[in-house]
């Protein structure tokens, strides 16, 4: 069943023939659930798929939460109103630990597992074979060639990236990745599906990091190097950060807040990539944190402290 926000901006849409309904997001973490969730608050139906039952239930448990969160924001004065759209939204999403089964009614498919090429050619060649002939496959890689995830599957035509930001259900941004094989009734899909989800979207090619984390990587690399020189604090590097650009977090916030695990994975495999780019090198104060097992908010530690 599509919300009437839904509908209406697919009814707006030049592309009402191959308006998406079914939706199956696959991984359950950060950025699946998030996804999942909006997908579900927009009216679309949802299958959650993780590797086992006990993550898939966590994921439930955080989209509910989270949930809550967005409709005391939504109908503040109405608690009736509240309860009825996350008891709609959650009617909407149901969960599988079977990939394959999962895509069967599918319209579109968007991966959000592990950031492992391998794990994900993997998966596309097997969601390939058990997939309808018209549903459109997405990945939400922050860093990987939408390329090389896609070279087992054959539906290159049906094939893109649709990258999501985190938290998923506040961040207003969707970036819509094509291959040179991507077709326009594809594309065209996707920008109208993620005006469904309420998001505004950007269109790039498939280069490293698209828009977003092409420009975000130099950035905190000029900031480490600016900490590791002595220029200034992280303290005031993030202040000036904020207050002089009017960013939501500075530089070292937003490091801890993604993790950072995650941002060396990501700086070491373009430096390994690309070794003539000066603006991938690998920062040694980064390194330094994750060996030590600091990962940001989610130990409790990073570049700063925090409670756990
Ligand atoms: C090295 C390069 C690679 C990096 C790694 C990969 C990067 C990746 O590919 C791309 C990215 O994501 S880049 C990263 C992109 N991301 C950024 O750049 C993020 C930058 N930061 C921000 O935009 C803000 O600081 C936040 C929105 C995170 C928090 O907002 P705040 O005002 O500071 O603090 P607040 O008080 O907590 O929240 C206020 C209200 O927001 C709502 N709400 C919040 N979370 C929610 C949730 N999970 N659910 C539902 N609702 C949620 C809620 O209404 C809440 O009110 P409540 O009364 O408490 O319910
Ligand atoms: N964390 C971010 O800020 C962020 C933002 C945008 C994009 N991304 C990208 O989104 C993807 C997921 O990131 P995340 O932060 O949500 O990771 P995460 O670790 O929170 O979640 C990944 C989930 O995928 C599951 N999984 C792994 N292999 C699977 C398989 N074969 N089948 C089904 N489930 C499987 C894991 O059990 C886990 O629950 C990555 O490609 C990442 O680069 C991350």
């Amino acid at each position: 069943m599509l919300s009437s926000v839904a509908v209406r901006n697919f009814s707006n849409s030049a592309v009402m023939a191959n308006a998406i309904k079914n939706v199956t997001v696959i991984g359950s973490g950060l950025m699946g659930g998030g996804i999942a969730q909006v997908a579900a608050q927009t009216g679309h139906n949802v299958v959650m798929v993780d590797v086992d039952d006990g993550v898939l239930s966590k994921a439930h448990e955080r989209i509910s939460t989270s949930m809550k969160r967005v409709a005391k924001k939504k109908f503040g004065d109405s608690q009736e109103e509240a309860n009825k759209f996350v008891s709609d939204s959650l009617s909407r999403l149901t969960t599988s630990t079977d990939s394959t089964a999962s895509v069967k009614n599918a319209d579109l498919v968007v991966e959000a597992i592990v950031e492992n090429i391998d794990i994900k050619q993997k998966l596309f060649k097997q969601l390939d074979e058990a997939a309808p002939e018209h549903t459109i496959f997405a990945s939400n890689t922050s860093s990987l060639s939408i390329q090389k995830i896609a070279q087992n599957a054959k539906r290159k035509d049906r094939f893109g990236g649709l990258h999501f930001f985190n938290p998923v259900p506040v961040m207003k941004l969707l970036e819509v990745i094509r291959i040179p094989e991507t077709s326009q009734a594809t594309i065209d899909s996707m920008l109208a599906w993620g005006k469904a989800m309420g998001k505004v979207t950007v269109q790039c090619k498939d280069t490293p990091g698209f828009i977003v984390n092409r420009l975000l990587v130099p950035y905190y690399g000029e900031a480490y190097r600016m900490y590791e020189r002595g220029d200034a604090t992280t303290r005031d590097i993030d202040t000036a950060m904020k207050l002089g650009t009017g960013y939501p977090m500075g530089p070292f916030e937003l490091s801890d807040y993604t993790g950072l695990d995650t941002n060396l994975f990501v700086i070491e495999g373009w430096a390994k990539e690309y070794p003539d780019e000066p603006l991938f090198k690998v920062s040694e104060s980064l390194r330094k944190l994750v060996s030590e097992g600091k990962l940001g908010v989610k130990t409790g530690e990073g570049f700063y402290k925090y409670n756990k």
